[in-house]
């Protein structure tokens, strides 16, 4: 298995190895030229004499050729070394000088022999035949920095370090140590720069630096937007640039830097511009030929022609590469197949490649080959270059250069920048202290920035927090169950972002400076469905897409939401770092705390957040995404009971975001587990007292005759939380409402109603003089303050069965006990009215049962609190499967956006949930012909029975 690996890695590095061929040659030859043979197998660079035990066909076709010592006993050993798998390694024969006769990756070492997955030779067979003698070479060591070279990488530095004029002088502490340490290093040089820590300012410096000590500096990076990058950072200083290959931006200021722009405007230009004309007259003239002869003599000139041609080009850009002292080119753009053969071996002096830590280790070599001096800069506590190709990359092929010599000579070679420039205070302390040693600090000029401090922003509560968290769990907001493999959606989330979204917007932050992010492409795509007509400028990426980016506002879904607390992606520490670090004012987490703190990395995160920032219970949006829930609008919701003396109905702000109260813990019925995850379980005893505290409140409230009990403003947010979560326990309706400092959480019994309109979810059956949920206070179960909110549930369930079956009784009765007079007043009174009125009635229990459960199939998810009515179909679902495409209805939610927007002109950000159903005079009319209907039948009963009781 690891063999097989082994060969696999060996396939794909040798693939990238074919482009690098003549580099390592030549590398290869000045190791040869300045240290003996001896001397590099005294090293473990080198093994000498071996002659060849056994050859097989491996993995594509790869040849497996195992080398021993060669002596005539078998159980002789290598000499120690330093050839592990992995490594790539030269053939040659014995003595032989110059080329070798192949390269290949080491697959085993044993005490004893050494095998290695040979690449095929270049020119024709290879002759391995067991009487020859070879020796093998290290080019590059997996295990042991890159080849000799590096040995004396930690060595003292060359010249010592002179107190240097920076060309920056605003370069912070730490940027000037690793400008002065890298300029000092002999051989190599290692900045680590985490988020916003301005590596690319220090590696200009650091260019400009060399450039002044008159160095010949090759710059690389493996993409052509990190070339850009550099080209554009240089481009204002004096430096000579030149830009090899093809830029990925046509800016100015990169365009001129480029090799054709700079041949263009050579003197060479002009002549090679007449030679090309000369060509094609020749060709020209080659096809008028009257003759072999006259065209012979033309495709001669030609010829000529072509050669001067190519030789003056050559010059031309010989002259133009030796002239720049910076030339900056990708990875690849810098192998020795391309324009760099025109320059002696031994041209650059530096070599320095930005983004390492994204570069996969075979792209860096290319580079590293050309100058005895590396400087390598980037971040491999961000994600690595992805590898799509091989299973192989999850065994290490993805560990990049940077990373693996980082952690090799870690002080002796590394120097990291610790201020940063980018994130506020609050975001950056999670970064630094998981992942940077708690090293990093936020520059004055961002520790303390907020949305708020951007011209034309509001100071809301949104605008004024670095730190949000939207914790879904127990909202029963479930990731999609996707059958097909991999990527994974959250319509809930979607939900939540959109509305998230919407109050930045509000308060005047711009969507361009806003992103939304989220590690499954699925998600991404259901997030721009859902927000790009609204907010066409905000940007929706996956986490490995926006890495190197910034935002002011960064709102993260990390989608994972499941009972098994499956997390996914979400695992990869390096994914959420990125993730996070891209804020600079605000980062937003929308997640199931449930499930995404399952794993304590994510789970410290997550008391980072709700520590250090606001923390909201899905909750607290929910109204606002359920208006079907309750009677009226929201706007209407508090005027719709009678209200106890004292209590001023503050209405909630209609279309604005919910309320501030913090909240992991409301648990649905039926959830798995504590309601306490993220907030009441976690501060201790005090929050058991407050929850006493609250409990008391609540059921001395239950057991008045008050309809409305406000909360203090002055709750903070756990005590909030703690709020939400007990009343949602007794069955009560929990509100946040008002602004800021002013908002305030008020519950009410949830009152008995008029009966509803059939596709009202939420009727309580109607049964008055009575509080409608707990009537005596719950039992705590054990384990003090937590509550099993299934078995709660379950009691409420079995209570309201056998009021309903109570009721149903009630009803009934008159009939059954007087059936006789029923029998001698049918003539008389029509039965008719009466089996009509009996059935209203079962009709409105059998709509209020069917309206419990969600109508997705199999999903047992109550609606009760929760449900969102369907428009299309005109069934309740849970949260999980609201969304029309989810259950079914997405061609008709399709049609029906279209319809509405030809029709109206507008585009809703969420279609569909503006509904004509919730046309305030539309559902007051109907109400009305309801009331009338069934004040008819209670009339008729009425007097059904009066007429009875004569
Ligand atoms: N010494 C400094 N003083 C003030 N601002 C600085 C300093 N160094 C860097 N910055 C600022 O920090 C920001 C990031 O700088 P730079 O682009 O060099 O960072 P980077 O580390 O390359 O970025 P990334 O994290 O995306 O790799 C820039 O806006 C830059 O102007
Ligand atoms: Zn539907
Ligand atoms: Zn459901």
């Amino acid at each position: 298995m690891a063999a097989a690996m082994a060969a696999e890695a060996a396939e794909r590095h040798l693939g990238l190895l074919r482009d690098e061929r003549e580099a390592e040659l030549a590398q290869s030859r000045a190791w040869q030229e300045s240290v003996s043979l001896k001397e590099l197998q005294r090293r473990g660079v080198c093994l000498l004499k071996l002659q060849v035990s056994s050859q097989r066909t491996g993995l594509y076709g790869r040849l497996l050729v195992t080398f021993q010592p060669r002596k005539w006993d078998s159980d002789t050993e290598l000499p120690s070394n330093n050839f592990g798998p992995g490594d790539i390694v030269g053939l040659y024969e014995s003595a032989g000088q110059g080329d070798p006769l192949c390269t290949g990756v080491v697959t085993r070492v044993t005490p004893k022999a050494v095998t290695v997955a040979l690449e095929e030779p270049r020119d024709g067979e290879l002759a391995l035949d067991h009487e020859r003698s070879f020796r093998l070479t290290l080019f590059c060591s997996l295990s042991n920095g890159f080849g000799p070279a590096a040995e004396s990488a930690s060595d003292s530095p060359t010249v010592s370090p002179e107190p240097l004029e920076f060309f920056n002088a605003s370069l912070d502490e730490s940027q000037r140590e690793a400008v002065s340490f890298s300029l000092a290093q002999r051989e190599l040089a290692i900045i680590h720069g985490p988020p916003g820590t301005g590596k690319t300012t220090t590696l200009v410096e650091i260019i400009l630096q060399a450039v002044q000590q008159g160095l010949k500096v090759l710059c690389c990076a493996p993409s052509n937007v990190a070339v850009d990058n550099l080209v554009e950072r240089l481009a204002g200083c004096r430096a000579r640039l030149l830009r090899l290959g093809h830029p990925a931006r046509l800016l100015q200021p990169i365009q001129q830097h480029c090799l054709d722009a700079v041949l263009a405007r050579g003197d060479t230009a002009h002549i090679v511009a007449d030679i090309r004309r000369d060509i094609d007259h020749a060709w020209a003239k080659t096809k008028k030929a009257q003759d072999k002869g006259e065209r012979s003599h033309f495709l001669g000139e030609i010829k000529t022609l072509r050669k001067e041609l190519k030789e003056r080009e050559e010059a031309a850009m010989t002259a133009a590469l030796s002239q720049a002292s910076v030339v900056l080119a990708t990875n690849t753009g810098a192998s020795s197949d391309g324009p760099l053969k025109l320059l002696p071996e031994t041209h650059f002096d530096l070599v320095v490649i930005d983004e390492c830590a994204q570069a996969l280790e075979a792209s860096c070599w290319i580079p590293l080959l050309q100058a005895p001096k590396c400087i390598l800069a980037g971040d491999h506590k961000q994600l690595p270059p992805t590898i799509i190709s091989h299973r192989a990359a999850a065994e290490g092929l993805s560990l990049s250069l940077m990373e693996r010599l980082a952690e090799h000579y870690a002080e002796r070679a590394v120097r990291m920048l610790t201020v940063q420039y980018r994130m506020h205070r609050d975001i950056m302390e999670w970064a630094s202290s998981e992942l940077y040693g708690g090293r990093l600090s936020a520059h004055p000029s961002v520790a303390q920035h907020l949305l708020r401090d951007l011209p034309g922003v509001s100071s809301t509560e949104e605008t004024t927090t670095p730190l949000l968290l939207i914790d879904t769990a127990g909202c029963g907001l479930f990731e999609l169950e996707v059958e097909d493999e991999q990527s994974k959606g959250n319509p809930g989330e979607v939900q939540l972002v959109g509305m998230h979204v919407q109050a930045l917007v509000d308060a005047g932050v711009k969507a361009k400076d806003i992103a939304v992010v989220a590690p499954y492409n699925l998600q991404v795509d259901m997030l721009r469905q859902h927000l790009c007509h609204s907010h066409p400028e905000l940007e929706i990426k996956s986490v490995d897409g926006f890495q190197g980016r910034e935002k002011e506002a960064v709102i993260l879904s990390f989608v994972r939401s499941n009972r098994k607390g499956e997390v996914g992606f979400l695992a990869e520490e390096r994914r959420i770092n990125v993730a996070v670090t891209r804020a600079r004012r605000q980062v937003a987490v929308v997640c199931d705390s449930h499930t995404v703190g399952s794993r304590p990395f994510l789970r410290r995160l997550l008391d980072h957040l709700s520590q250090h920032g606001l923390v909201r219970s899905a909750f607290e949006y929910l109204d606002d995404l359920v208006p079907q829930n309750y009677p009226g609008e929201g706007r209407a919701q508090h005027q719709q009971g009678p209200k106890a003396p004292g209590h001023k109905a503050r209405p909630a702000p209609a279309g604005k975001l919910k309320a501030t109260a913090a909240g992991a813990g409301s648990q649905k019925p039926g959830a798995r587990s504590s309601p306490s995850a993220a907030g009441a379980g976690r501060d201790g005893s005090g929050s058991k007292e407050r929850g006493d505290r609250f409990r008391a409140m609540l059921v001395a409230f239950l057991e008045s005759s008050e309809v409305q009990l406000d909360f203090p403003a002055s709750l903070n947010s756990h005590e909030r939380m703690l709020v939400h979560v007990l009343a949602e326990e007794y069955g009560l309706q929990h509100l946040s409402s008002g602004e800021g400092r002013d908002r305030y959480i008020s519950v009410c019994k949830r009152l008995p109603k008029q009966p509803q309109l059939p596709s009202e979810p939420l009727p309580e059956p109607p049964v008055p003089s009575e509080p409608p949920l707990p009537s005596e206070p719950l039992p705590e179960p054990p384990g003090s303050g937590k509550v099993d909110l299934k078995s709660l549930h379950l009691e409420r369930v079995q209570r309201e069965k056998s009021r309903r079956e109570e009721a149903a009784r009630k009803v009934q009765e008159p009939g059954r006990g007087s059936r006789k007079k029923d029998k001698s007043e049918a003539k008389g009174k029509p039965a008719i009215e009466s089996v009509a009125g009996e059935d209203f009635e079962a009709l409105i229990s059998a709509a209020i049962e069917a309206d419990r459960t969600c109508g997705f199939p199999r999903c047992k998810a109550s609606v009760t609190t929760l449900g969102q009515l369907c428009h299309h179909c005109q069934r309740l679902f849970c949260f999980s499967h609201h969304i029309p495409e989810v259950h079914g209805c997405g061609e008709k939610a399709k049609a029906h956006a279209r319809q509405r927007i030809s029709r109206e002109g507008i585009l809703y950000p969420r279609s569909g949930s503006k509904d004509k159903s919730l046309d305030p005079a539309k559902r007051a009319h109907l109400q009305r012909r309801l009331d009338k209907k069934l004040s008819e039948l209670t009339s008729q009963r009425k007097g059904k029975k009066k007429d009875k009781e004569k």
